[in-house]
């Protein structure tokens, strides 16, 4: 096990406002974690920044000791929501797009995701439900053979059969030495998988636990999140 992600005194600013704030996170390298947070914690930020979308922050990102963004951006696959591609493009030509773009994409690997995900190649981008844009998210992030995937709640629209599913086969799809990272709302849904939990509150990294560390000390990781929240309701 190594060190993967380091950030460090991150503080990050938009129109004026600040979002994060001296940010500290080490990640380890063959991970599943869970970033949680609620809405507008600075989880969808904090990702952006990592993987080199949001610049002109303070502080320091590195990957594998590297604080290059162009190592960064081919190193780590983040979700994204497909917004440059018309309504028109086909699920096939989305992973030609994909191919073209990203040296480590794996066809073998999206097709097999994307027969699990039940998608069809001749799919429209504007004829997918948003669960199915969302299933197809994951299939094109996980078929890059990355160091790092940040999934930004991917999970979001997708059925909560097929979410179980998704969730159960993670394990199959990542290999021994990557590390994904998964910001979610479903605490318990993910919490089986989990290795461990950082959570973000008041622009900051409000925790970061192994999740036996929190089981050992008698919490699910639902009523662990929920108490770090519930403090400040209480003031
Ligand atoms: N372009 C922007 N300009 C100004 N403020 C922004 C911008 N983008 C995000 N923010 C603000 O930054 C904060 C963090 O947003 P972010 O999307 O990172 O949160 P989040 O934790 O991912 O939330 P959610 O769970 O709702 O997705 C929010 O207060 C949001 O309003």
């Amino acid at each position: 096990m190594s060190k993967l992600l380091e950030v460090k005194g991150l503080t990050y600013r938009k129109n004026l406002k600040t979002i994060l704030e001296d940010v500290n996170l080490d990640v380890d390298s063959g991970k599943i974690i869970a970033l949680l947070g609620e809405n507008g914690a600075g989880k969808t930020t904090l990702m952006r920044v990592i993987v080199g979308i949001a610049k002109h922050y303070q502080g320091e990102v590195l990957l594998n000791g590297d604080g290059s963004e162009v190592y960064r951006k081919a190193n780590i696959a983040m979700t994204d929501n497909l917004k440059g591609l018309s309504d028109s493009t086909k699920v096939g030509e989305v992973e030609e797009f994909y191919q073209k773009l990203f040296v480590d994409f794996d066809s073998s690997k999206f097709e097999q995701l994307r027969s699990f995900m039940k998608l069809n190649n001749d799919m429209k981008l504007g004829q997918l439900s948003r669960g199915m844009r969302e299933k197809l998210e994951i299939a094109l992030t996980l078929s890059r053979e990355a160091k790092l995937y940040l999934l930004d709640e991917p999970f979001s629209g997708i059925d909560p059969m097929a979410r179980k599913r998704i969730i159960n086969s993670i394990l199959l799809w990542k290999s021994p030495d990557s590390t994904i990272v998964i910001s979610d709302h479903f605490v318990n849904e993910i919490t089986t998988i989990l290795d461990e939990v950082v959570i973000v509150k008041d622009k900051k990294i409000a925790s970061h636990l192994s999740a036996d560390d929190i089981r050992a000390k008698g919490h699910s990781i639902e009523e662990y999140y929920e108490s770090l929240y519930a403090d400040e309701g209480a003031e």
